[in-house]
């Protein structure tokens, strides 16, 4: 842990252009659904960031030959030799990310068995995997839990069916997609996540000769088909990570420009950005011609001066509020005047983090009421899942501890916006979801280094 850590003295506005690449929630399933297909993938704009580590030594121990392309950032998936690993090799990535509980669907086709590994990710919540579980029964699977992982078979192959989700899950809409493309007849999935990324999911499927239509009301419908080939992908960018610089060009009272950032998918985050007082500016992308280089598209966020407004907001499915937003954007609240108050209603245990800030000078409440306009989930359960956020508060310098990946990007802007020299310990997390963040705090200016 000792060398794990940088030293950031703050107080410095972050200036300049940074650019996003492939969605970690999409890139890490685009590589599981290469799995899938009888003919070679190919996936453009794959981010060097852990969870993809994860997936690549996944894939590899399956016999999934995953070489780079030409182009930086470009994978190419060989999937002509599926193949079992054994236990003890798949334990390795146990703990590491929660990815490899999508690999049920594809290996049961493949190979007729799979066996995964016990989960990682953040400890935001209990995060169960039930809605998994339970639509992999009902697709006909058996599954073993055992002290070491999941064992998982399906005898007589895996069938079509109707099932409805409790929550609009994303992993669980993801397991859904994956194993239905495949199953015999038809599935029908209610109250199924349509967040971005799961809507890019389904567009490589469809490329790889799936049958899926998305009807309104959060319905998908899935024909099942004997085979999939192989796809080719550019992946939907990074939102969260285009949001969590958005976030800290407003605590820093900088100015950063976002490229690859998506307004589309960012729509909910805007609004937040605009209401909070930051502004922004959205440039679209134009192709090269004769005598026009183009360019390339993205979004200017910055702090246009004087002070900063309190708001309310309440994190949900898309296309509200999304969670992984909710962290960044919090140390931007501090700097708000008045009380802006945050309802958690994705994660029972997504509050945490606040404690470090206010170690830092903020100062911020967690209740365990619904204090949004909605009662959600975790209201009669004793979490403390609503925040307010009075502000502004001078933040001063401190030592922290990473303890997850937002909330260890939330830690890091606070650093940057505070007076002083902090020590973030634990910075190697934030490389889970976050691309070369050391590299791009460099090119923003800021000032950061390791011991
Ligand atoms: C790798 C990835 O894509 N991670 C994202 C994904 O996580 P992930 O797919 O794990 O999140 P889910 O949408 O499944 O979880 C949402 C809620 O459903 C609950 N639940 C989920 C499954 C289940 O079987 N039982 C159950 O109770 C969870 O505990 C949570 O309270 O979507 C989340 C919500 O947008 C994001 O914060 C994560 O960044
Ligand atoms: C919660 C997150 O990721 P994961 O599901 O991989 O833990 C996240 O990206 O903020």
């Amino acid at each position: 842990m000792t060398d794990d850590v940088l030293v950031v003295h703050g107080g410095t506005p972050l200036e300049g252009r940074i650019r996003v690449r492939g969605a970690k929630n999409l890139v890490s399933k685009a590589m599981v659904a290469a799995l899938l297909g009888d003919s070679p993938s190919r996936l453009f704009d794959v981010p060097k960031i852990r969870d993809v580590e994860v997936v690549r030594g996944l894939l590899g121990l399956h016999g999934v030959k995953v070489t780079d392309g030409a182009e930086d950032g470009e994978l190419v998936f060989d999937p002509a030799n599926v193949e079992s690993a054994s236990t003890d090799q798949i334990n390795v990535h146990a703990g590491s990310s929660r990815i490899p509980i999508l690999f049920c669907g594809p290996l049961l086709h493949r190979l007729g068995h799979a066996f995964i590994p016990d989960l990682g990710g953040c400890h935001i919540g209990p995060r169960p995997i039930d809605f998994h579980l339970q639509a992999l029964r009902e697709f006909g699977a058996t599954v073993d839990k055992r002290p070491e992982g999941l064992h998982l078979s399906a005898p007589n192959g895996l069938h079509g069916t109707k099932f409805a989700l409790p929550y609009p899950s994303v992993g669980a809409t993801e397991q859904v997609l994956l194993t239905a493309v495949m199953a015999e007849g038809v599935t029908e999935l209610r109250n199924a996540a349509v967040e971005p990324e799961i809507i890019d999911l389904i567009c490589i499927l469809q490329k790889m000769g799936a049958i899926i239509k998305v009807h309104t009301d959060r319905v998908i419908e899935i024909q099942g088909v004997p085979k999939l080939h192989g796809y080719t992908h550019r992946p939907i960018p990074d939102r969260i990570e285009a949001a969590s610089w958005a976030a800290a060009a407003l605590a820093t009272r900088g100015h950063v420009e976002v490229l690859g950032a998506q307004q589309a998918d960012m729509m909910t985050f805007l609004n937040i950005f605009r209401s909070v007082g930051g502004e922004y500016e959205v440039t679209d992308a134009r192709p090269p011609k004769l005598g026009d280089p183009g360019q390339e598209g993205g979004i200017r966020f910055w702090h246009p001066g004087g002070e900063l407004n309190a708001v309310a907001l309440e994190t949900d499915v898309h296309p509200g509020f999304m969670t992984d937003w909710q962290q960044p954007l919090v140390v931007a609240l501090t700097q708000a005047r008045g009380l802006s108050i945050v309802h958690e209603t994705v994660y029972e245990q997504r509050l945490g983090y606040t404690e470090a800030l206010n170690s830092m000078g903020a100062n911020i409440q967690v209740y365990r009421d619904c204090l949004g306009g909605t009662p959600c989930r975790f209201g009669r359960r004793n979490f403390k899942h609503s925040a307010v956020i009075a502000g502004p508060s001078k933040l001063h310098a401190a030592d922290l501890v990473i303890p997850d990946l937002r909330a260890g990007f939330s830690h890091l802007i606070a650093a940057l916006a505070a007076e002083g020299t902090s020590r973030v310990y634990g910075v190697d997390l934030i490389n889970r979801g976050y691309e070369d963040f050391e590299a791009k705090l460099a090119d923003l200016g800021a000032h950061a280094e390791r011991p």
